[in-house]
């Protein structure tokens, strides 16, 4: 509760601030009301001057048709200054996750989806219903109070009729809430079959396979599903608001017998009638408004702990104070490194020794499956060794800080991003400081061998590389073109050899969709700039490793041996296998 009005307070406390005052307002006008009725009619009875009385009547009546209108304008205001801080926060925590566990936990997804959805809301939710149950309580009292003066049995009754419609709303918030979290499997599900069914990266696999009815089939029985949960919700509710509003109309007709006969018998003038009739129909509303706003505040407390989860839960990496790593002098060491992706998956690299000597180019090579991409996360400091440790000249990777190390290396990872930004701004997210360098970025581009495609673009590297934001209008650099899988592996590789200043590139099968020339072509640019400098260098195509300084074969998550192209040719052993396998496929 705290955390979502200091949310609510932090994004704006002028608005809150008059938000209370108008609320204050929205209770005291009814109250006001039914008074000025009452005395108009007994005026009017007793035939006494009413003109003062019929005025202040009528400014009661504007301000009656006036204040929800402003409160609803002022909560709407709120409501989306408060979406600003709560995203800003959210995304914010996110960023501060440099891990992928988290990432890759469905639990924690679900929190997320519910995080992104509650986190907005849910302060003016919880605002709103405290203000609203404020409201009501406030118009309760008075109309409870003119009740105590006409007749204080009709107290029992009521109050009654209150409490359990109290009772019953809290129960609907905790079902609503369970539901809400419940629903978040079947939702990503159905979400996932919807994006197989419109998105172009599975259309062409979709149609050939024929997988649209499968897929559409499998989307909706998820959807009947989660309908059915909130039919079951909806009936629910059903039954208390029916409940709840049948057991106030028994009591209000019953006042209503009880006033007639009073006011027949002289007990009551005609203003008191008005007045009573008003005063339970008072009763009744501030109760309704306190009970369903309490109810809406428990709901969206509920669900607002999961984005409280979220934005609370720190760093998924012990961290270490932000700073820089000093430049890699000797190597990196993989001492005893055991890994598993989590605790009832099976072992994926088991007892790694090996080192990556800096200045020399190191060619990691072995069966799919063996650890390699794996390996390659670790060096990024994705996940952190289950067992054993990666050292950066001798300090353990967990002791240096992560922004820091990673500003150290270059990466081109074999399920790179194809971002739908523009050409220059897909190889400068590379390195941020270079974004507006188009020098650096266009020097990037000529090393990895994709300048002159670049270039040729109908609006050059401006070019946006997707057709998702194409604009009616011409002329227009948001029109964009798509590029070949090999000109993408290409803009990737540019990427990471923009940071032409980190102490180690790691390329993570980089040439995989390149034709064989052009291969050779970036295999040549790629020697010249790994000269002198530490690299790690992923690849099936083993051709391409052959004068690396060192090739490592792992196999099943052990390394299987480790030496030079001509050593291990000559050692007989996988990597000498795997390679005769591959020349005599070619030379065949
Ligand atoms: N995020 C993940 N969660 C769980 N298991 C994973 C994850 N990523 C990889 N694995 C598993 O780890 C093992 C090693 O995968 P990895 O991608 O490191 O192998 P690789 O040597 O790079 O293979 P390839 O040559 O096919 O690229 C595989 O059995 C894979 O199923």
């Amino acid at each position: 509760m705290i955390a979502a009005l200091e949310l609510a307070w932090a994004s704006g406390r002028a608005r809150l601030l008059l938000r209370m005052a108008l609320a204050v307002l929205g209770s005291a006008v009814p109250v006001a009301a039914a008074w000025l009725t009452k005395d108009v009619l007994d005026r009017v009875a007793a035939d006494r001057p009413v003109l003062a009385s019929a005025l202040l009547l009528a400014v009661a009546g504007g301000a009656a048709a006036l204040v929800p209108q402003v409160i609803q304008y002022v909560e709407a205001e709120a409501q989306r200054a408060v979406d600003l801080t709560a995203r800003e926060r959210l995304y914010g925590a996110l960023a501060r996750m440099p891990g992928l566990r988290r990432l890759e936990d469905p639990r924690f997804h679900d929190r997320l989806s519910l995080a992104a959805e509650t986190g907005p809301t849910g302060p003016s939710e919880v605002v709103g219903g405290a203000l609203g149950a404020a409201q009501g309580l406030l118009m309760l009292g008075g109309f409870v109070g003119t009740l105590v003066v006409l007749n204080a049995w009709m107290l029992v009754p009521v109050l009654l009729a209150g409490a359990v419609a109290l009772h019953g709303q809290f129960r609907l918030g905790r079902f609503r809430a369970r539901l809400h979290g419940g629903l978040g499997h079947a939702l990503r599900r159905e979400f996932f079959y919807a994006q197989l069914l419109t998105s172009l990266s599975a259309a062409k696999e979709v149609r050939l396979f024929g997988l649209g009815g499968l897929f559409g089939a499998r989307m909706l029985t998820e959807l009947r599903w989660s309908n059915a949960q909130r039919r079951r919700m909806d009936r629910r509710e059903l039954l208390v608001q029916a409940g709840h509003g049948l057991l106030g109309s028994v009591v209000a007709g019953a006042g209503l017998v009880w006033a007639v006969g009073a006011a027949r018998a002289g007990r009551l003038t005609v203003g008191d009638v008005s007045m009573f009739v008003a005063a339970v129909a008072g009763v009744q509303a501030g109760l309704t408004v306190m009970v369903s706003s309490l109810g809406r505040t428990q709901e969206a407390l509920l669900l607002f702990g999961h984005y409280r989860h979220v934005v609370t839960a720190g760093p998924d990496l012990p961290a270490v104070a932000e700073g820089e790593v000093p430049p890699l002098r000797h190597g990196i060491e993989l001492r005893d490194v055991w890994f598993r992706y989590g605790e009832d998956l099976p072992w994926v690299l088991r007892g790694v020794n090996l080192t990556i000597p800096a200045g020399a180019a190191t060619a990691l090579v072995g069966p799919n499956g063996g650890g390699k991409s794996t390996l390659v996360k670790l060096l990024c400091r994705f996940y952190d060794p289950t067992r054993g440790a990666i050292l950066w000249d001798g300090t353990d990777l967990r002791e240096l800080p992560v922004a820091g190390l990673r500003r150290r290396i270059g990466t081109v990872f074999q399920d790179f991003m194809a971002y739908e930004l523009s050409a220059a701004e897909n190889i400068a997210v590379g390195d941020p400081d270079a974004r507006e360098d188009r020098a650096r970025i266009v020097a990037a581009a000529r090393r990895a061998g994709c300048d002159r495609a670049l270039a040729a673009l109908p609006w050059g590297y401006d070019t946006v590389l997707s057709r998702a934001f194409e604009s009616a209008e011409q002329d227009d650099p948001g029109s964009g073109v798509l590029l070949s899988g090999g000109q993408w592996q290409r803009v990737a590789l540019a990427r990471a050899l923009l940071r032409d200043r980190a102490d180690l590139l790691i390329l993570d099968e980089p040439s995989s969709g390149l034709d064989a020339e052009a291969e050779a072509e970036v295999h040549r640019g790629l020697r010249e700039h790994r000269a002198g400098r530490t690299s790690l260098l992923v690849s099936h195509r083993l051709s391409t490793v052959r004068d690396a300084d060192a090739i490592v074969a792992l196999e099943e998550g052990a390394v299987a041996e480790r030496g030079t192209h001509d050593a291990l040719l000559r050692a007989g052993g996988l990597y000498a296998r795997l390679f005769t396998l591959q020349a005599t496929g070619y030379r065949d």
